[in-house]
């Protein structure tokens, strides 16, 4: 019936993609490891042309002109609950299918991520920018693994931002705390519950103890579980405790809606936002960072050039420069651009649902198609982006460089755009802003290779070793 009477049997792709969703599980789990599906596409829209029937009911699309009719805001398709479901987060403004809840969820969460707030609570997170800066430079002879270190900072800032609370990573000596390790680990075994959510469902009936002793790298996951608990829990009892935090939390928001629209989440709800946010907020930035100062390292040039802005526009380095200071600087703007453009934040392709017979540039797809296309085409597509996988900050100073602005898409498109990308713009300008004004990097025993491979563990991942370097305070103030 897939190959011969299937409304997508006329669109081209592997017979055996059509046939069953066994060849996109290959991709996914076992080709080199897995992680692989991001990759393999681009060779088969190399053979299939624009549009491939990936698998039985569903088709990626390889032009930019797609992503932006997929990711449109108001076209009312909607996310893929399987794909989802693998977060097992399905009450958070993430996880909601049902467009009315997600709206509920996402005004509820605003005032705290919107610019006001994120420029009120500014402080919250250059505390834990100063303490990744103290520790960076604490051992100058031994060599930093930067991969932890910047998912430290970034998963403290959204403990401490959203939920006024720490996990110790940026206290960890080489910054190897556990959880970093298994939150590591998870990522890449996240498509492995999506294909066996039975093993997250027998997982999460089973007694604490038993499932860390089946599986021990769940210890810290649970421990920071019991953490959001308890304090959901302390909150439920007597929202007093609220009043006493030193800032506005995300329950402070939750639970106090001004509209009389929303209702009060329950706690599982509440619990699945708090995961949520964790996640969402940490990989992504930490990732942007990482592979920003990647590039920097290797260029001397850019390197320079963000010294020398951040030299002069910050002239006492031990006095913090505020975000609305380091926003007008050009060139450290134009980097992070470039540093959101080439770690993509997300690699997966995210799977939507046509509910009515509709046109995706040009392309009829009939209703109940899961359609999709990959941030990475747009990011890489080489008629908007020259040169595009090479690292240019200076595209983003050219004079045509607004044009360029509506394709640069890492936080996605749509009504299911990132919550956090106000957040995670200043995140990035002051850990940025930060580590090239204080801080010199050698590089150690990482070399471009390591770079060179995308793996898609939803977030991006690479094939290569972790990048580490000397890391030592900058003598010259100026
Ligand atoms: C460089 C950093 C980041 C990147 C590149 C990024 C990227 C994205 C992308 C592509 C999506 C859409 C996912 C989808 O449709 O399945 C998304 C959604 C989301 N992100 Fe981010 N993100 C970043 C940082 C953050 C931060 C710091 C937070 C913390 C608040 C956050 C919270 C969320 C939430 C809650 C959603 C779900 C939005 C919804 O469905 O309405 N993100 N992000």
């Amino acid at each position: 019936h897939r190959l011969f009477f299937h409304p997508l049997r006329k669109y081209p792709g592997p017979r055996l993609a059509a046939a069953t969703w066994l060849y996109r599980f290959y991709f996914d789990i076992i080709s080199q490891g897995g992680g692989e599906i991001v990759t393999h596409l681009e060779d088969l829209h190399e053979i299939y042309g624009p549009v491939v029937r990936i698998g039985p009911n569903e088709l990626h699309f390889s032009e930019t002109k797609a992503f932006m009719d997929i990711y449109r805001m108001g076209n009312g398709f909607t996310k893929e609950p399987w794909f989802y479901d693998m977060f097992d987060m399905q009450e958070s403004s993430f996880g909601f299918v049902d467009v009315h809840q997600h709206r509920a969820r996402r005004e509820l969460l605003n005032p705290l991520f919107n610019r006001r707030g994120i420029a009120q609570l500014q402080h919250v997170i250059r505390d834990e920018v100063d303490c990744l800066i103290s520790q960076l430079g604490s051992t100058p002879d031994v060599p930093v693994n930067l991969h932890y270190a910047f998912r430290a900072v970034t998963l403290e800032i959204i403990m401490s931002y959203a939920f006024g609370k720490h996990i110790g990573c940026l206290d960890t000596p080489g910054f190897n705390h556990q959880l970093l390790i298994d939150i590591e680990g998870a990522l890449r075994g996240a498509a492995t519950i999506k294909w066996f959510p039975i093993i997250s469902t027998v997982l999460s009936t089973l007694p604490e103890a038993i499932t860390v002793a089946l599986v021990p790298s769940m210890r810290s996951a649970f421990d920071v579980r019991n953490m959001l608990a308890t304090q959901i829990d302390e909150i439920l009892a007597d929202d007093r405790v609220l009043q006493d935090a030193d800032h506005d939390v995300v329950y402070t928001h939750l639970l106090n809606p001004t509209n009389e629209k929303h209702i009060r989440p329950s706690r599982k709800s509440l619990l699945d936002e708090a995961h949520l946010l964790i996640q969402a907020g940490s990989d992504t930035v930490g990732n942007t960072v990482y592979t920003g100062l990647f590039y920097a390292m290797n260029d001397p040039d850019i390197d320079k050039a963000l010294r020398s802005e951040l030299d002069a526009a910050w002239k006492k380095m031990d006095e913090a420069l505020p975000l609305q200071q380091l926003e007008q600087l050009p060139y450290l703007t134009a980097f992070i651009k470039e540093s959101l453009r080439v770690s993509h934040g997300v690699v997966s392709p995210l799977p939507r649902i046509v509910h009515q017979d509709t046109v995706i540039a040009g392309h009829p797809v009939p209703a109940g198609t899961v359609v999709a296309s990959g941030i990475t085409i747009v990011h890489y597509d080489p008629d908007i982006f020259e040169s595009p996988r090479e690292f240019h900050p200076e595209r983003w100073l050219s004079t045509d460089a607004a044009e360029l602005e509506k394709f640069l898409v890492p936080f996605g498109r749509g009504s299911r755009q990132c919550l956090g990308l106000n957040l995670a713009w200043a995140e990035l300008y002051l850990i940025f802003g930060n580590i090239f004004r204080k801080l010199d990097f050698k590089m150690h025993d990482t070399g471009v290779e390591d770079f060179a491979k995308i793996k898609d563990y939803f977030v991006t991942g690479y094939a290569g070793r972790h990048l580490h370097a000397f890391v030592k305070p900058r003598r010259s103030t100026l």
